[in-house]
């Protein structure tokens, strides 16, 4: 599987503030939605282009613009703090979510929701959540899209522990990984270290289970 550690000096700084324990949920959001701009920068980087004339006030030129914009997939809750600045950046693009919630004690994740389009077949897909742990919850939104025909998906996340990398790697699905770091491993409750906490909790708040 194809990984891009996205480790620009302005995204890791983002990464921090998102680490820091004292940083705030509105704080946390912020720097979230500026980090996912350029997570998503990097992750449209090998999107296919077409090109056509454009006229400047002086004269006709070449133009370039999107030849198939991506779906933007936020897994639910955590994504969701993605979903506006990808938006942003590919306002051509549509959404579709799907909320997963990961058991406390198993780690499997419980879908709870799914809002896709039927055929995905040509329609390269990006999916957002800022957190690859086990690797169970994203293998899961990606059979999901593998299933509707979906053989271009790119996964960006935040942080990426190497068993979740792994297990996606082994799942045999067509995607790649774009994130801001690989961390060290992860605890006894699959949290990853040094990590950021709960994704969801820090942004919308909840009670602290790591
Ligand atoms: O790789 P995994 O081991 O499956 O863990 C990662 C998942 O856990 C978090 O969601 P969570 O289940 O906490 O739901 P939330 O977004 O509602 O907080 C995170 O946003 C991922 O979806
Ligand atoms: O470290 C982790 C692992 C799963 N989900 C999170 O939000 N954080
Ligand atoms: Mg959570």
């Amino acid at each position: 599987m194809d990984v891009l550690v996205v480790d620009h000096p302005l995204a890791q700084s983002r990464l921090t503030a998102m680490r820091d324990a004292r940083t705030d949920s509105a704080a946390f959001r912020a720097a979230l939605h500026e980090l996912t701009t350029m997570l998503v920068y990097e992750a449209a980087r090998s999107l296919e282009i077409e090109r056509f004339t454009v006229e400047t006030p002086v004269a006709p030129t070449e133009g370039t613009r999107l030849a198939n914009p991506p779906l933007l997939v936020p897994v639910l809750r955590a994504g969701l703090g993605m979903a506006d600045s990808a938006l942003a950046l590919l306002p051509e693009s549509s959404m579709g979510f799907v909320g997963l919630a990961r058991d406390e004690h198993t780690f499997e994740p419980r879908a709870y929701m799914e809002s896709l389009p039927a055929d995905l077949a040509d329609r390269p897909v990006f999916v957002l959540d800022p957190m690859l742990a086990t690797g169970g919850s994203l293998e899961h939104c990606c059979r999901l899209l593998a299933d509707r025909g979906c053989t271009d998906i790119v996964v960006l996340c935040v942080l990426a522990a190497p068993a979740g990398i792994d297990r996606l790697d082994r799942s045999g699905l067509p995607l790649r990984l774009v994130t801001a770091s690989i961390d060290e491993g992860l605890n006894d409750k699959a949290f990853i270290v040094p990590g950021l906490g709960d994704a969801g909790d820090r942004q919308f708040g909840g009670m602290p289970r790591f």
